[in-house]
C-alpha cells in the first residue's frame, strides 16, 4: 500500500489521482483529465504537454537500470510552474534506496562489464548516449519546459544541445586522459597512472536539470566511475527519462543509478554513506557547508558550486549597447535562476543615466514573459512557489531598504496563474542593501554607480561570493587589469554568463570549491597513483 505525505513545499496526492496533460501542438490552452494511464506496473504514467509531445514518463528511482519504487513507496509531486497543477508524482529515494543505488554502484565499478572496459569503449557508450540524446532532442526540451518552466526554444537550443556536447566532449577524452612518465634519473623509472575514483555521488539542483547531470555524469564515466546522481526534488522528469537513454546505450548495471529524493533525506544520506568516494554538488552556499560538514567524516573527496552575486562593471568608455544586451543576458536569461547571473551592474557614474535607459528597453523590447511553450517567450516562471516567493521576499526588502524600483518588482501571472515574476531593475541600491550582498535567483538586478576603476574593483569584490564577473571596456589593457584584480572563478570581457563546455567553470570564496568542465573538469574525478620502479633493484 502506498504511503502519502505533504511537505510545506509539495502536496503529494494519492497515484491514482496522477494527472495527464492534454493538449493540441498549436492551442495554447490545455485541459486536464484526471484519466491515467499506467504502464509496468505502476512505473510510467503517459503524458501530453501542451504542444503534443506524448510520452511514458518514468517514476521510479533508476537502480541496476531498473526502475523501482522506493523502500517506503512515498512519491514526491513535480509541478507545472505555469500553471501551478501537479504533471505526476515521482518516488522518493529513502536512506534505504540510497544505500540499494551505492551498493549497485559499487558493484557495478569492480565488475568486468564496466571495469574492463577500454577507454575507447566507454567513450563509445558515451557517444552512443550523445545519439540518444539527439534523437529525443525535441522530446527531453518538452519534459524540461513543462517540469521547470524554462522557454521551450531554450530548452531545445541550448540545454539539449549542451548535454550532447558534453557527452562528445568527454567522450573524446576517455581514451586520451593518460598519466606520465616522469624521467627521475637511470635508476629510478617512474609513472603515474590516472584511476577513478570510485563511487560517485552526485546532487543537481533545479536551474538546469539536464546541463547540470551532464557536467557531472560526462567527466565522472569518462575517467571510468561509477554514479549515483541525487536529482533536484523539484525537477526531476527530464533526468528519469534520460535514463532509459542510458539504458538503451548499452551501459552496464549500476554504472549510472538516478534517484529522485529530497537533500536532507536522500541528499544526505549519498553525502554521509561511507561506501561513497566523492562527493560533486551544485546548489546553494548554505547546503555546499553542510554537505562540506558531513563529509568530512569520511574525508570524501568533494567539488562544490554554490552561490554567486557576480558583478557586470560598465566602464564610461564602453560600448553601451553591447553592455546593455548582455546585462541583459546576464540577469534575465533562465528566469535569473543562474548561480553566474551579473546580478550586480556597476556604472560609471559618467554613463549611467544612458546605459539605464538603454538596459530598460533592451528588457521591453526582449523580456516577453509569458507561457514558456509559446514561441515569442523570453522568461517563463520561476521554478517552484516557494522560489517565487522568496524572489517576491527580495524585491520587498529592496523597497524596505529604500532602492527605487527603476522597472517591474512585481508579480506578473500568465492568464491569472503561475510563477511569473516582472524582469525588476533596482536603482539607488546601497552596497549594504540585501539585494546587493544576497544571492536572489530570479529576474532581480541592483544597478550601483562607481567614480573610477579603484571604486569599481572595490565594490566588486565586496562580496563573500566569487564565481563569475563581467565587464565592459573598449581599453584593451584596462580589460585584462581589471580581470586580474577581480575575485571570481569567471572573467567575461564584454560579455556575460558566455559559458563553454571546453572552458572550466567554477568559484572562489564561498562560491564553490573545483572546476567542472573542460580539461579541468577531469581532475576532480581521477586519482593520480604515482608508481616508483627501483631499476637498480
Ligand atoms: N548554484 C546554483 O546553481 C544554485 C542552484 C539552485 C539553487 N541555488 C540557490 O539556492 C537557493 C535555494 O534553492 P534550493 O533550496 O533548491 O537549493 P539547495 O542547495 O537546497 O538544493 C540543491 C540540491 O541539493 C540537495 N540538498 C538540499 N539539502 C541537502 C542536504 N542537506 N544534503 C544533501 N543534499 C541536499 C537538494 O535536494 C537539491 O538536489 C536558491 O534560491 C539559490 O539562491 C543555487
Amino acid at each position: 500500500m502506498a504511503m502519502f505525505r505533504s511537505s510545506s513545499r509539495f502536496v503529494v496526492r494519492p497515484s491514482l489521482q496522477l494527472f495527464v496533460f492534454l493538449g493540441k501542438s498549436q492551442s495554447r490552452s490545455f485541459s486536464i483529465s484526471t484519466r491515467l494511464k499506467q504502464h509496468n506496473l505502476k512505473m510510467e504514467v503517459e503524458i501530453t504537454a501542451p504542444n503534443g509531445k506524448t510520452w511514458s514518463q518514468p517514476l521510479g528511482l533508476f537502480i541496476n537500470n531498473e526502475f523501482v519504487k522506493s523502500s517506503n513507496e512515498s512519491k514526491i509531486a513535480s509541478i507545472n510552474p505555469t500553471t501551478e497543477e501537479e504533471i505526476c508524482s515521482v518516488y522518493a529515494a529513502t536512506s534505504d534506496d540510497v544505500d540499494k543505488a551505492v551498493s549497485a554502484a559499487r558493484k557495478a565499478f569492480k565488475d568486468p562489464s564496466w571495469k574492463g572496459l577500454s577507454g575507447s569503449d566507454r567513450g563509445n557508450l558515451m557517444r552512443k548516449l550523445a545519439d540518444l540524446v539527439e534523437q529525443n532532442a525535441e522530446l527531453l526540451a518538452t519534459i524540461e519546459t513543462l517540469d521547470n518552466g524554462k522557454p521551450y526554444s531554450v530548452a531545445l537550443t541550448e540545454n539539449v544541445p549542451e548535454v550532447i556536447n558534453v557527452f562528445k566532449y568527454y567522450a573524446g577524452y576517455a581514451d586520451k586522459n593518460f598519466g606520465q612518465v616522469i624521467d627521475v634519473g637511470p635508476a629510478k623509472f617512474a609513472y603515474t597512472l590516472k584511476e577513478p575514483l570510485g563511487v560517485c555521488g552526485q546532487i543537481i539542483p533545479w536551474n538546469y536539470p539536464l546541463d547540470m547531470a551532464a557536467w557531472k555524469l560526462g567527466p565522472a564515466l569518462c575517467c571510468g566511475n561509477t554514479v549515483v546522481l541525487k536529482l533536484a526534488e523539484q525537477t526531476p522528469l527530464s533526468m528519469l527519462y534520460v535514463a532509459k537513454l542510458i539504458k538503451e546505450a548499452g551501459f552496464p548495471p549500476g554504472v549510472v543509478n538516478i534517484i529522485n529524493g529530497y537533500g536532507r533525506e536522500a541528499g544526505a544520506a549519498l553525502v554521509q554513506h561511507p561506501q561513497v568516494d566523492k562527493v560533486a554538488f551544485t546548489g546553494s552556499t548554505a547546503t555546499g557547508k553542510e554537505i562540506m560538514k558531513m563529509a568530512s567524516a569520511t574525508m570524501k573527496n568533494i567539488t562544490l558550486e554554490t552561490g554567486g552575486k557576480s558583478p557586470l562593471i560598465v566602464f564610461e568608455d564602453a560600448d553601451l549597447d553591447l553592455a546593455a544586451t548582455w546585462s541583459h543576458i546576464g540577469i534575465m536569461s533562465n528566469q535569473g535562476q543562474i548561480c553566474t547571473a551579473t546580478s550586480r551592474i556597476l556604472v560609471h557614474e559618467k554613463v549611467y543615466d544612458e546605459f539605464t535607459e538603454k538596459f530598460k528597453e533592451t528588457i521591453q523590447n526582449i523580456s516577453v514573459v509569458g507561457d514558456p511553450f509559446e514561441e515569442s517567450t523570453f522568461q517563463g516562471p520561476q521554478v517552484t512557489k516557494t522560489q517565487y516567493e522568496r524572489v517576491l521576499g527580495y524585491i520587498k526588502a529592496g523597497k524596505e531598504e529604500g532602492a527605487t524600483i527603476f522597472m517591474g518588482g512585481e508579480a506578473a501571472p500568465h492568464k491569472g496563474k503561475g510563477f511569473f515574476i516582472a524582469p525588476t531593475v533596482f536603482t539607488d541600491v546601497k552596497p549594504t542593501m540585501k539585494i546587493y550582498r544576497e544571492e536572489i535567483f530570479g529576474p532581480c538586478v541592483a544597478i550601483v554607480s562607481f567614480k573610477n576603476e579603484e571604486e569599481a574593483i572595490e565594490l566588486a569584490n565586496d562580496t563573500t561570493y566569487g564565481l563569475g564577473s563581467a565587464l565592459f571596456t573598449k581599453d584593451l589593457t584596462r580589460a585584462h587589469r581589471v580581470a586580474r584584480e577581480i575575485e571570481a572563478g569567471m572573467v567575461w570581457i564584454n560579455s556575460s554568463n558566455d559559458s563553454d563546455y571546453r572552458i572550466p567553470f567554477g568559484g572562489i570564496k564561498q562560491s564553490g570549491i573545483g572546476r567542472e568542465l573542460g580539461e579541468a573538469g577531469l581532475a576532480a574525478y581521477c586519482n593520480v597513483k604515482a608508481i616508483h620502479v627501483n631499476m637498480a633493484a
